[in-house]
Protein backbone atom coordinates (compact mmCIF):
# COMPACT_ATOMS: atom_id res chain seq x y z
CA UNK A 1 0.00 0.00 0.00
CA UNK A 2 1.28 3.95 -0.44
CA UNK A 3 2.30 5.80 2.08
CA UNK A 4 -0.15 8.92 3.00
CA UNK A 5 0.11 11.84 0.70
CA UNK A 6 2.47 14.46 2.83
CA UNK A 7 1.80 18.11 2.18
CA UNK A 8 4.60 19.51 -0.15
CA UNK A 9 6.08 22.21 2.99
CA UNK A 10 7.06 18.98 4.29
CA UNK A 11 4.58 18.81 7.48
CA UNK A 12 4.29 15.36 9.20
CA UNK A 13 1.85 12.98 6.94
CA UNK A 14 -1.80 12.55 7.65
CA UNK A 15 -3.87 10.09 6.49
CA UNK A 16 -5.72 11.83 3.64
CA UNK A 17 -9.45 12.74 3.69
CA UNK A 18 -11.80 12.14 0.93
CA UNK A 19 -11.80 14.14 -2.02
CA UNK A 20 -14.68 15.81 -2.38
CA UNK A 21 -16.36 17.72 -5.88
CA UNK A 22 -15.49 20.99 -4.20
CA UNK A 23 -12.20 20.15 -2.90
CA UNK A 24 -10.92 18.81 -6.28
CA UNK A 25 -12.28 22.14 -7.97
CA UNK A 26 -10.16 24.28 -5.50
CA UNK A 27 -7.64 22.16 -6.52
CA UNK A 28 -7.77 22.53 -10.11
CA UNK A 29 -8.34 25.96 -10.06
CA UNK A 30 -4.34 25.95 -9.38
CA UNK A 31 -3.38 24.39 -12.34
CA UNK A 32 -3.06 27.09 -15.43
CA UNK A 33 -4.97 26.21 -18.49
CA UNK A 34 -5.15 27.51 -22.05
CA UNK A 35 -8.73 28.52 -22.83
CA UNK A 36 -10.32 27.62 -26.26
CA UNK A 37 -13.49 27.65 -27.88
CA UNK A 38 -14.08 24.51 -28.98
CA UNK A 39 -16.58 24.20 -32.00
CA UNK A 40 -18.66 22.05 -34.41
CA UNK A 41 -20.91 22.07 -37.48
CA UNK A 42 -23.07 19.50 -39.55
CA UNK A 43 -26.40 17.43 -39.52
CA UNK A 44 -26.25 17.79 -35.88
CA UNK A 45 -26.17 21.79 -36.19
CA UNK A 46 -23.82 24.19 -35.61
CA UNK A 47 -22.75 24.70 -31.97
CA UNK A 48 -19.54 25.59 -29.47
CA UNK A 49 -18.00 25.80 -25.80
CA UNK A 50 -15.52 26.98 -24.22
CA UNK A 51 -13.19 24.39 -22.93
CA UNK A 52 -10.16 24.13 -20.66
CA UNK A 53 -10.00 20.42 -20.95
CA UNK A 54 -7.70 20.10 -23.81
CA UNK A 55 -4.26 18.12 -24.26
CA UNK A 56 -1.95 16.53 -26.50
CA UNK A 57 -2.24 12.90 -26.59
CA UNK A 58 0.40 11.88 -29.22
CA UNK A 59 1.82 13.01 -32.62
CA UNK A 60 1.88 10.33 -34.47
CA UNK A 61 -0.98 10.20 -35.28
CA UNK A 62 -1.51 13.84 -34.44
CA UNK A 63 -4.00 13.73 -31.37
CA UNK A 64 -5.41 16.04 -28.95
CA UNK A 65 -8.36 15.24 -26.08
CA UNK A 66 -11.13 17.65 -25.28
CA UNK A 67 -13.02 16.48 -21.84
CA UNK A 68 -16.99 17.17 -22.83
CA UNK A 69 -19.78 17.45 -20.22
CA UNK A 70 -22.23 14.80 -21.37
CA UNK A 71 -25.03 17.69 -19.82
CA UNK A 72 -23.99 20.43 -21.94
CA UNK A 73 -26.30 21.65 -24.91
CA UNK A 74 -23.39 21.18 -27.18
CA UNK A 75 -23.06 17.61 -26.42
CA UNK A 76 -25.78 16.15 -29.07
CA UNK A 77 -24.49 18.05 -32.31
CA UNK A 78 -20.49 17.52 -31.61
CA UNK A 79 -21.11 13.89 -31.46
CA UNK A 80 -23.82 13.83 -34.70
CA UNK A 81 -21.52 16.14 -36.56
CA UNK A 82 -18.09 13.80 -35.47
CA UNK A 83 -15.60 16.63 -36.35
CA UNK A 84 -14.77 19.80 -34.21
CA UNK A 85 -12.56 22.62 -34.48
CA UNK A 86 -10.52 23.92 -31.34
CA UNK A 87 -9.70 27.39 -31.47
CA UNK A 88 -6.53 28.27 -28.67
CA UNK A 89 -7.73 32.15 -27.45
CA UNK A 90 -5.70 35.16 -27.82
CA UNK A 91 -5.43 37.50 -25.52
CA UNK A 92 -8.49 40.57 -25.62
CA UNK A 93 -10.81 36.96 -26.42
CA UNK A 94 -12.46 36.53 -22.91
CA UNK A 95 -15.98 38.19 -23.84
CA UNK A 96 -15.71 35.18 -26.71
CA UNK A 97 -14.77 33.03 -23.67
CA UNK A 98 -17.66 33.74 -21.95
CA UNK A 99 -20.44 33.78 -24.61
CA UNK A 100 -19.41 29.76 -25.29
CA UNK A 101 -19.10 29.17 -21.72
CA UNK A 102 -22.96 28.34 -21.48
CA UNK A 103 -26.35 29.06 -21.35
CA UNK A 104 -26.54 31.46 -24.50
CA UNK A 105 -27.84 29.87 -27.93
CA UNK A 106 -26.16 28.50 -30.31
CA UNK A 107 -26.41 30.57 -33.14
CA UNK A 108 -26.02 34.01 -30.95
CA UNK A 109 -22.64 32.60 -29.44
CA UNK A 110 -21.75 32.82 -32.87
CA UNK A 111 -22.91 36.11 -33.74
CA UNK A 112 -19.96 37.95 -32.02
CA UNK A 113 -16.34 36.91 -33.31
CA UNK A 114 -15.10 36.53 -37.06
CA UNK A 115 -15.42 32.92 -38.18
CA UNK A 116 -14.27 30.90 -41.60
CA UNK A 117 -15.29 27.26 -42.32
CA UNK A 118 -12.56 24.60 -42.00
CA UNK A 119 -11.89 21.73 -43.73
CA UNK A 120 -14.29 19.15 -41.82
CA UNK A 121 -16.89 21.71 -41.98
CA UNK A 122 -16.40 23.05 -38.33
CA UNK A 123 -15.97 26.64 -37.53
CA UNK A 124 -12.53 27.84 -36.97
CA UNK A 125 -11.84 31.60 -35.24
CA UNK A 126 -10.23 34.08 -37.26
CA UNK A 127 -7.79 35.83 -34.92
CA UNK A 128 -7.23 32.61 -32.78
CA UNK A 129 -4.03 32.03 -31.60
CA UNK A 130 -3.95 28.64 -33.12
CA UNK A 131 -6.68 26.23 -34.42
CA UNK A 132 -7.06 22.41 -34.74
CA UNK A 133 -9.37 21.09 -37.06
CA UNK A 134 -10.07 17.67 -36.21
CA UNK A 135 -12.43 14.39 -36.50
CA UNK A 136 -13.25 12.78 -33.39
CA UNK A 137 -11.71 8.86 -33.74
CA UNK A 138 -12.64 7.90 -30.01
CA UNK A 139 -14.98 8.73 -27.39
CA UNK A 140 -14.56 7.25 -23.78
CA UNK A 141 -16.93 7.98 -21.10
CA UNK A 142 -15.80 8.92 -17.39
CA UNK A 143 -17.85 10.13 -15.19
CA UNK A 144 -20.20 13.50 -15.88
CA UNK A 145 -18.05 13.60 -18.93
CA UNK A 146 -17.18 12.47 -22.70
CA UNK A 147 -13.55 12.26 -23.44
CA UNK A 148 -13.26 13.01 -27.24
CA UNK A 149 -10.22 12.02 -29.33
CA UNK A 150 -9.47 14.02 -32.08
CA UNK A 151 -7.27 13.76 -34.88
CA UNK A 152 -6.13 16.70 -35.91
CA UNK A 153 -6.82 16.81 -40.16
CA UNK A 154 -5.50 20.54 -40.34
CA UNK A 155 -3.71 23.34 -38.46
CA UNK A 156 -4.05 27.18 -38.63
CA UNK A 157 -1.56 29.48 -37.00
CA UNK A 158 -2.64 32.86 -36.28
CA UNK A 159 -0.97 36.16 -36.30
CA UNK A 160 -1.12 36.67 -32.32
CA UNK A 161 0.98 35.46 -29.67
CA UNK A 162 -0.50 36.66 -27.28
CA UNK A 163 -2.09 33.65 -25.32
CA UNK A 164 -5.38 33.63 -23.04
CA UNK A 165 -4.70 31.78 -19.68
CA UNK A 166 -7.79 30.58 -17.42
CA UNK A 167 -6.11 30.30 -13.89
CA UNK A 168 -7.20 30.65 -10.03
CA UNK A 169 -10.79 31.12 -11.89
CA UNK A 170 -9.56 34.79 -13.78
CA UNK A 171 -8.22 35.37 -17.02
CA UNK A 172 -4.74 36.18 -17.56
CA UNK A 173 -2.85 36.94 -20.34
CA UNK A 174 0.64 35.12 -21.58
CA UNK A 175 3.23 36.84 -23.76
CA UNK A 176 5.32 34.70 -26.15
CA UNK A 177 8.34 35.96 -27.30
CA UNK A 178 8.85 38.84 -30.40
CA UNK A 179 10.44 38.99 -33.12
CA UNK A 180 12.77 41.71 -32.30
N1 LIG B 1 -13.61 20.42 -17.34
C1 LIG B 1 -14.74 21.11 -17.24
O1 LIG B 1 -15.82 20.61 -17.48
C2 LIG B 1 -14.69 22.55 -16.84
C3 LIG B 1 -15.87 23.19 -16.61
N2 LIG B 1 -15.89 24.51 -16.24
C4 LIG B 1 -17.20 25.12 -16.03
O2 LIG B 1 -17.09 26.50 -15.75
C5 LIG B 1 -17.61 26.78 -14.43
C6 LIG B 1 -16.77 27.85 -13.75
O3 LIG B 1 -15.46 27.32 -13.52
P1 LIG B 1 -14.48 27.97 -12.47
O4 LIG B 1 -14.72 29.44 -12.43
O5 LIG B 1 -13.08 27.55 -12.82
O6 LIG B 1 -14.92 27.43 -11.05
P2 LIG B 1 -15.09 25.95 -10.48
O7 LIG B 1 -14.79 26.04 -9.02
O8 LIG B 1 -16.43 25.41 -10.81
O9 LIG B 1 -13.96 25.07 -11.19
C7 LIG B 1 -12.58 25.12 -10.82
C8 LIG B 1 -11.81 24.21 -11.73
O10 LIG B 1 -12.28 22.87 -11.56
C9 LIG B 1 -12.33 22.19 -12.80
N3 LIG B 1 -13.73 21.84 -13.09
C10 LIG B 1 -14.82 22.64 -12.94
N4 LIG B 1 -15.92 21.97 -13.22
C11 LIG B 1 -15.52 20.73 -13.58
C12 LIG B 1 -16.19 19.57 -13.97
N5 LIG B 1 -17.54 19.52 -14.05
N6 LIG B 1 -15.48 18.49 -14.27
C13 LIG B 1 -14.13 18.49 -14.19
N7 LIG B 1 -13.42 19.55 -13.80
C14 LIG B 1 -14.12 20.66 -13.51
C15 LIG B 1 -11.73 23.13 -13.82
O11 LIG B 1 -10.34 22.91 -13.92
C16 LIG B 1 -12.03 24.48 -13.22
O12 LIG B 1 -11.20 25.51 -13.69
C17 LIG B 1 -17.56 25.42 -13.73
O13 LIG B 1 -18.42 25.32 -12.67
C18 LIG B 1 -17.88 24.49 -14.85
O14 LIG B 1 -19.27 24.47 -15.07
C19 LIG B 1 -14.73 25.20 -16.11
C20 LIG B 1 -13.53 24.64 -16.34
C21 LIG B 1 -13.40 23.26 -16.76
C1 LIG C 1 -12.99 29.03 -18.76
C2 LIG C 1 -14.00 27.91 -18.99
C3 LIG C 1 -13.53 26.63 -19.25
C4 LIG C 1 -14.44 25.58 -19.46
N1 LIG C 1 -13.95 24.33 -19.75
C5 LIG C 1 -14.80 23.33 -20.02
C6 LIG C 1 -14.31 22.06 -20.40
O1 LIG C 1 -13.11 21.84 -20.53
N2 LIG C 1 -15.22 21.08 -20.66
C7 LIG C 1 -16.57 21.30 -20.55
O2 LIG C 1 -17.36 20.38 -20.80
N3 LIG C 1 -17.07 22.51 -20.20
C8 LIG C 1 -16.21 23.52 -19.95
N4 LIG C 1 -16.70 24.75 -19.62
C9 LIG C 1 -18.16 24.95 -19.55
C10 LIG C 1 -18.74 24.96 -20.97
O3 LIG C 1 -18.16 25.98 -21.76
C11 LIG C 1 -20.26 25.13 -20.90
O4 LIG C 1 -20.76 24.16 -20.04
C12 LIG C 1 -20.81 24.96 -22.28
O5 LIG C 1 -20.75 26.19 -22.94
C13 LIG C 1 -22.19 24.40 -22.30
O6 LIG C 1 -23.08 25.22 -21.69
P1 LIG C 1 -24.59 25.07 -22.15
O7 LIG C 1 -25.04 23.70 -21.73
O8 LIG C 1 -25.31 26.18 -21.45
O9 LIG C 1 -24.59 25.23 -23.62
C14 LIG C 1 -15.83 25.82 -19.41
C15 LIG C 1 -16.31 27.14 -19.15
C16 LIG C 1 -15.39 28.15 -18.97
C17 LIG C 1 -15.92 29.55 -18.75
Amino acid sequence: MSPPCSPLDGAPATPPPAVTREGFRNAMARLGAAVNIVTTDGPGGRHGFTASAVCSVTDSPPTLLVCLNKGSSAAGPVHANGVVCINTLAAGHEPLSNLFGGRTPPEERFASGTWRVAATGAPMLVGAVVAFDCRIVRTVEVGTHNVLFCEVVGVAEGGSNESLIYYSRRYHTLSGPTDD
